[in-house]
């Protein structure tokens, strides 16, 4: 596996290291061991899929408060999504930073997401799944989100997203934290 980094401390796109042969290929796309080493997540209790039937299909930004923050391994299994995270650490030197990672079944690559930020995804193609590995298990009443157009960060999408869910178009505007506070 290759970490690369992004705008986001501890955010990585993560590209593997296949072994081909006349049969077709080998990866590893996760390893507890070095995942543990570089200090991320590296138990995850969780794996959801999501699919997208239509290309401009945005879900998120999505996150899940604290005391039970999650950090999200996330991949395309179909197609391909323009995958956003943002930061929401308000002691981390890229807080309110968003980065992206375009994630596709044909590269095979992958976005970790650490704890406290938030996850939100554009579907690029029809029938676009996402496959998550989540560092926390599921609770309700910690599941928050913010707004993919928050003017707090002025993330970049590719185009406007043509189909939206109520919930997700109405995320109340963020209050950005005084920085360095503890979250
Ligand atoms: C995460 C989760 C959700 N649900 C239920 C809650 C809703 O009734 C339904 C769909 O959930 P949600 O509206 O959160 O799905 P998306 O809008 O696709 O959000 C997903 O995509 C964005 C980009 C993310 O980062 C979220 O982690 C992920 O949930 O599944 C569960 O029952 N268990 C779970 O673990």
């Amino acid at each position: 596996m290759k970490f690369i980094p992004t705008a986001i401390a501890d955010a990585f796109e993560i590209e593997i290291d296949p072994r081909t042969d006349a049969r077709g290929l080998f990866a590893r796309t996760f390893c507890a061991e070095t995942f543990a080493a570089r200090g991320l997540a590296s138990v995850y209790p969780h794996c959801n899929i999501s699919h997208t039937a239509k290309r401009g299909t945005l879900r998120g930004l999505h996150y899940q408060d604290a005391p039970k923050r999650d950090a999200k391994l996330v991949r395309a299994t179909r197609g391909t999504a323009f995958d956003v995270a943002v930061d929401l650490r308000p002691h981390s030197p890229t807080y309110l930073r968003w980065a992206a990672v375009e994630l596709s079944a044909e590269k095979r690559n992958a976005f970790y997401i650490p704890a406290g930020c938030a996850h939100g995804c554009l579907s690029l193609t029809d029938e676009c799944e996402l496959f998550y590995q989540i560092s926390e298990v599921y609770d309700p009443a910690l599941d928050c989100g913010v707004a993919y157009d928050d003017p707090a960060f002025s993330i970049e999408w590719p185009f406007a997203p043509a189909f939206i869910s109520e919930r997700d178009a109405t995320h109340a505007r963020y209050i950005p934290a005084p920085r360095g506070t503890q979250p």
